[in-house]
C-alpha cells in the first residue's frame, strides 16, 4: 500500500477581543497578522525572532465559513478511505468550541463539525463509484482520564484499541448510522449536550473534557471490497491557569487533569520532533494521546487549528500555543488509506490462489534444470529474471553472470514461496477472524 510523507498542517485563528479584554485599560494586543501565512508576536518575553509562519493565519474578522474553506480537501479524503483529523488547540476561552462546533443550528454560525457533515454529504452525492455508502457517528469525551460515550453516557470507561480497517478506535463506543445531515446534527447536539461544561472566570461555558466526534464512512463495492475512512474532529479542553480561572474544588481538579493530559500531548509532540530521532513516543501516558496516536506521526491527514487570544492579557498562553504549533508543524505523518476489508468469499479466493501458487512454485523448485533446487551447476535456468540481471549488470564474465543468476534465481524462488505461504497464512487468519 503506497503512502506519502505529509507534514501536519497547522493553521491559526485569532478571536476578537472580548468585552473584558477591550475594557481593560491595558488592553493592548500581543499578535498582529502579517499576511495569510504569518503573524508577529508583540507581547512580553518576545523571542528574538518574533515572526511565526504557519500554513494559514485567520484574523479576528474571519467568518466560520472562511475558517472551514481550507479544510474541505481533508474532509473529502475520508471518502477515499483515508483517516483525517481536525483538532482545535488553545488556552481556555480562545475559541476552540466556537470554531469546531459554533452554533450548530445556525447556517452562518455553525462550525467545522456541522460543515464537515454537510461536505461529506456533498461528496457522497457526487460519488460516481458503484458502491453502497454507510456513515456512522460516534461522540465521546475524555473526562478525568476516562472515556465516556456521549451517545450513551452509561458507558463511561471505554478503551482505545487498534483496528486494521479504521486505525485507532474507541472500542464499544456507540456508532449510530446516520442517513442525512439533519440526523447527524441532531445526534451530535444530543452528544454535545451531555458533555461536561462549567463556568470559570475565563469562560462562562468552559469545556471540562476533550470531545471527539467520529464520522466513519464505509463504502461497500459490488465485488465485496469494503473501504473505510474515518474523520476525527477533536475539541480539546483548554489549558488553564488556576489563578486566572479562579477555579476551586471539582473545577480546579478538572483543570489539573486537563493540564496533565495537554502536557502529555506536548511530550508526544516533542518526542516526535526530537532532532536526535528515535525517541520513545509516550502515547500511552494519557487517554488523549492514545486516542490521537494515528493522527500524530501516524497514517492520518491531520490539521491543527491553533485558537489564540490576541489580547496582551493572554500573551504568555498565546506564545505557548504558537510554540506548540510550530513544534507540531514538524511532525511527519505517513498518510495512507486504510486496509481494504474483504468478504469471506474474497478471502477464500485469495487463499485458494495463494495455495495454487505455493504448489506451482514447489513443483518448479523440484524440476530438474530449474537452476533453483540444487547448488546450480545445471546449464539452463535462464528465465526472464536472469535475462534482466544479465542485461542490467553490464559486461560481466559469462561464468560469473551465470553463477550470480542461478543464486539469485534460487533465492527469489524461495522468497516467493515464503511470500505465498505468508499470504495464505494471513488470508486464513483473517478468514477465521483472528488477524
Ligand atoms: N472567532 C470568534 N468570533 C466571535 N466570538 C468568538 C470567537 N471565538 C470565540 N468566541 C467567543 O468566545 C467565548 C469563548 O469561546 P469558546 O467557548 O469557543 O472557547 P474555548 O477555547 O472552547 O474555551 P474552553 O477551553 O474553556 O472550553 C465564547 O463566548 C465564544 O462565542
Amino acid at each position: 500500500m503506497s503512502s506519502s510523507r505529509d507534514g501536519i498542517q497547522v493553521v491559526v485563528r485569532l478571536r476578537p477581543l472580548n468585552e473584558r479584554e477591550s475594557n481593560n485599560t491595558a488592553a493592548r494586543r500581543c499578535l498582529e497578522v502579517v499576511d495569510q501565512a504569518s503573524l508577529q508576536y508583540t507581547g512580553r518575553d518576545a523571542p528574538a525572532n518574533n515572526h511565526f509562519g504557519f500554513d494559514r493565519v485567520y484574523g479576528e474578522q474571519c467568518t466560520q465559513e472562511e475558517a472551514f474553506e481550507g479544510l474541505t480537501e481533508t474532509v473529502r479524503s475520508v471518502l477515499q478511505g483515508f483517516n483525517a483529523t481536525i483538532m482545535a488547540y488553545g488556552q481556555t476561552g480562545s475559541g476552540k468550541t466556537h470554531t469546531l462546533l459554533g452554533d450548530v443550528c445556525d447556517r452562518q454560525q455553525r462550525g467545522v463539525v456541522p460543515r464537515a457533515v454537510a461536505e461529506l454529504g456533498r461528496g457522497i452525492a457526487d460519488c460516481q463509484d458503484d458502491c453502497q455508502i454507510k456513515v456512522t457517528l460516534s461522540v465521546i469525551e475524555i473526562y478525568n482520564e476516562r472515556i465516556r460515550d456521549l451517545l450513551d453516557p452509561a458507558k463511561e470507561n471505554l478503551q482505545v484499541t487498534h483496528d486494521r480497517e479504521r486505525g485507532i478506535v474507541v472500542a464499544n463506543a456507540t456508532a449510530q448510522p446516520v442517513a442525512n445531515e439533519r440526523d447527524c446534527v441532531e445526534l451530535m447536539q444530543r452528544g454535545i449536550a451531555a458533555r461536561a461544561v462549567s463556568a470559570t472566570a475565563m469562560n462562562a461555558g468552559s469545556s471540562r473534557s476533550h470531545c471527539v466526534v467520529y464520522l466513519i464512512v464505509e463504502r461497500a463495492f459490488a465485488d465485496g471490497r469494503i473501504e473505510c475512512g474515518k474523520l476525527c474532529l477533536v475539541d480539546l479542553a483548554g489549558s488553564e491557569r488556576q489563578d486566572k480561572t479562579a477555579a476551586v474544588g471539582l473545577t480546579a481538579a478538572e483543570g489539573s487533569q486537563i493540564n496533565k493530559s495537554l502536557s502529555a500531548l506536548g511530550n508526544v509532540v516533542n518526542a516526535l520532533t526530537d532532532p536526535r530521532g528515535k525517541a520513545h513516543v509516550p502515547f500511552r501516558d494519557s487517554k488523549l494521546t492514545r486516542v490521537l496516536q494515528d493522527s500524530l506521526g501516524g497514517t492520518a491527514r491531520t490539521v491543527i487549528i491553533l485558537c489564540c487570544s490576541p489580547s496582551l492579557l493572554n500573551d504568555a498562553e498565546t506564545l505557548s500555543s504558537l510554540r506548540f504549533g510550530i513544534r507540531a508543524k514538524g511532525i511527519q505523518n505517513s498518510v495512507q488509506a486504510n486496509a481494504v476489508k474483504r468478504t469471506p468469499e474474497q478471502l477464500g479466493k485469495a487463499l485458494a490462489a495463494a495455495q495454487a501458487e505455493v504448489e506451482a512454485l514447489k513443483q518448479r523448485l523440484a524440476l530438474p534444470g530449474s537452476g533453483a533446487g540444487s547448488s546450480g551447476d545445471t546449464p539452463s535456468g535462464t528465465g526472464g529474471l536472469q535475462n534482466s540481471i544479465d542485461s542490467s549488470s553490464g559486461p560481466l564474465q559469462p561464468g560469473r553472470a551465470l553463477g550470480l543468476a542461478r543464486g539469485v534465481h534460487k533465492w527469489v524462488l524461495v522468497g516467493a514461496l515464503q511470500l505465498a505461504g505468508l499470504v495464505a497464512y494471513f488470508a486464513a487468519a483473517e478468514l477465521l477472524g483472528c488477524a
